[in-house]
């Protein structure tokens, strides 16, 4: 283009050739770039229709007029000054400028100028191509903003804000002060959005921005990452470690403050609180940036824990804590992809000594053949899902033994207990899963017995109830595990199809010298005879404790008296020996 103008502008008329490139020229003139000639003093000589419609000057407006009337002011002083620098020196000039229409409008363009010389190289013209690049540029800003900017809030995404946060870090080794990193989540939030809809929702997270930005001083930033979770940086805090420490929870305090005050969400009054979790860092070594916000996560995940609505520092202990519980989490899901489970026995005694049954304890088995208790894994396995998994290859596993003990005249009368958890018990397949698993091993289901706890029962007591009557009527029992330690009322207690009542270990662990331990002993007991159930008592560790137990009339137990758990030859071994099972220690 600039070629043909410089063509256009230069080449002599002669031939019928020339008279062929003078067309081509006049057209490529015409093109959708605007152009413009000037002389070699600047002014205007020539301009084409695109320049008209992008300027809204009219070519007779301009012609004779120097390009300054197309300057928008907004360039700082030295920058034309160096435009034509570059233009003498390299014969072009190319970037963007800011120019102004007739009309006042001010507009991005792309500017390319040729300096065009004559056979002796004295510049005779100045051949400018311009683009105007408003939508262009409009484009690339909207780009940038959805790159850098949370839709919803307007407030810096996580990109911008690691980007931010890896600016200040690299300053930070020249400055003394310190800097926080603030990680905010609200308490409550999908809660909240799920009752009154996503619309609500965001108008929450739309003022909890405004509060957070108004409250905060001018160099620092919020930042949303996503969901219900803000980051707020916070630079040019004291020197001194607990100085600065200060007055980040001063400023936390601020915004728990300013969080809490009630939110008007359309007709809705609505409350919402925040957990904060704060890093402080500066100068010497700076971490990286993913690992501040991971701290800060940390800590506001520590400051759910403590009871939500309020904010705790990042602590390093507390990291190796959650370190250690991912990596347990990782091996877990390991272990149960590749059934790293064993089961161990524990025998159930009556008042003779006679094994009457047994129940079925997990333990994880770790590689190096070492068993981890489920005391330090079924609550992890219970948060994470894992415990669905692992309860079904406990009642596959049960099962498969009490059909292989159906074939042993030994042990074909006893009753196999096995604990059932929460999740495990309220899946909607629950009923048909042990339904089949007793069909699928071919067992008597009077043999099977499932471990509830208080907290199953008390969950959706409709849906427990049915599900417990669809098994008993199979002919599976049931036992109340940990007896005591909850809130079972008698009148619940009444409609659910109990077999047995387990009196927790807790209270048979200081039985002989505790008198009110003795009291409760004796009301569950008698609260199971009012009931007509069975009553078992755990922790049974001395002859004093059985004795006491007896007399106070219950005549199940089971404990380190009799045996602990021990896997299953062992088992065999002991209940042949029975009644008075020896002691296995
Ligand atoms: N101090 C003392 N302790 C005694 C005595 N006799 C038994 N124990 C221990 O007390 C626990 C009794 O089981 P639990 O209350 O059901 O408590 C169980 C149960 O809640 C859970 N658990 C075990 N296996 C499973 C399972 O297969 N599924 C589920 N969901 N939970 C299980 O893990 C808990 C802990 O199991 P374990 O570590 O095997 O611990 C067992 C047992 O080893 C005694 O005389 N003295």
């Amino acid at each position: 283009m600039n070629y043909s103008m410089s063509a256009c502008a230069t080449a002599p008329i002669a031939t019928a050739d020339a008279d062929a490139v003078l067309r081509v020229a006049a057209t490529v003139f015409e093109a959708a770039q605007g152009m413009m000639v000037t002389d070699a003093r600047g002014r205007i000589v020539r301009v084409n229709q695109a320049f008209v419609r992008i300027t809204g000057y009219s070519a007779d407006e301009v012609l004779g007029q120097t390009p300054r009337l197309l300057s928008s002011g907004r360039h700082v002083p030295g920058f034309y000054a160096s435009m034509w620098a570059a233009i003498a020196r390299d014969g072009s000039w190319e970037g963007e400028i800011w120019n102004r229409r007739k009309n006042g409008e001010v507009y991005p363009e792309h500017l390319s100028i040729t300096a065009v010389r004559n056979r002796d190289g004295v510049i005779i013209n100045y051949v400018a191509a311009l683009t105007d690049i408003t939508l262009s540029k409009a484009a690339n800003d909207e780009i940038r903003s959805l790159a850098f900017y949370d839709p919803l809030t307007r407030l810096p995404n996580r990109r911008l804000l690691l980007d931010r946060l890896r600016q200040v870090l690299a300053a930070s080794s020249q400055h003394d002060s310190h800097c926080a990193l603030m990680f905010i989540d609200l308490d409550n939030f999908k809660t909240l959005n799920d009752t009154l809809g996503h619309n609500v929702g965001d108008q929450l997270l739309q003022q909890v921005a405004e509060r957070l930005q108004s409250g905060l001083r001018k160099g620092d930033t919020v930042a949303r990452l996503g969901g219900d979770e803000f980051v707020v940086l916070v630079e040019g805090l004291s020197s001194g470690a607990r100085d600065a420490g200060a007055e980040v929870e001063a400023l936390g305090a601020k915004i728990l403050a300013t969080l809490n005050r009630p939110y008007e969400l359309g007709k809705h009054l609505c409350r919402s609180t925040p957990s904060i979790g704060v890093t402080l860092f500066h100068g010497a070594l700076p971490p990286h940036p993913d690992e501040l916000l991971m701290q800060a996560d940390i800590a506001m995940y520590q400051a759910k824990q403590a009871g939500r609505n309020g904010m705790r520092f990042f602590d390093r202990q507390m990291q190796d804590r959650i370190s250690e519980r991912a990596q347990m989490e990782n091996d877990l899901r390991h272990a149960v992809e590749r059934h790293r489970f064993a089961l161990h026995y524990q025998v159930q005694v009556d008042q003779h000594g006679n094994a009457r049954g047994a129940e079925a304890l997990i333990r994880w088995v770790r590689d190096d053949g070492t068993m981890v208790s489920p005391a330090s894994f079924i609550a992890l396995a219970e948060e994470t899902g894992l415990i669905l998994p692992i309860g079904s290859w406990v009642l596959e596993t049960a099962c498969a033994q009490l059909k292989a003990w159906q074939q042993m005249p030994e042990m074909a009368h006893l009753i196999l207990a096995i604990n059932v958890s929460a999740q495990q018990f309220h899946q909607a397949e629950f009923g048909e899963q042990v339904r089949a698993a007793v069909q699928r091993h071919g067992i008597d289901p009077r043999l099977l017995k499932l471990e509830l706890t208080e907290g199953v029962l008390l969950d959706k007591i409709e849906d427990t109830i049915a599900c417990m009557q669809l098994l008993k009527a199979m002919g599976v029992r049931f036992a109340l595990d940990d007896f005591g330690t909850g809130y079972s009322s008698l009148q619940y207690l009444k409609r659910l199809p109990l077999n047995q009542l387990k009196i927790d270990q807790s209270f048979v662990r200081d039985l002989v010298s505790d008198s009110s331990d003795q009291a409760i002993v004796r009301t569950i007991i008698a609260m199971a005879r009012s009931l007509q159930l069975d009553v078992i008592a755990e922790g049974v560790e001395t002859e004093a404790q059985r004795a006491l137990l007896e007399e106070l009339g219950c005549r199940r137990y089971q404990g380190y008296l009799f045996s602990r758990p021990v896997p299953e030859p062992q088992l065999r071994a002991l209940v042949k020996d029975s009644p008075r099972t020896a002691a296995v220690v």
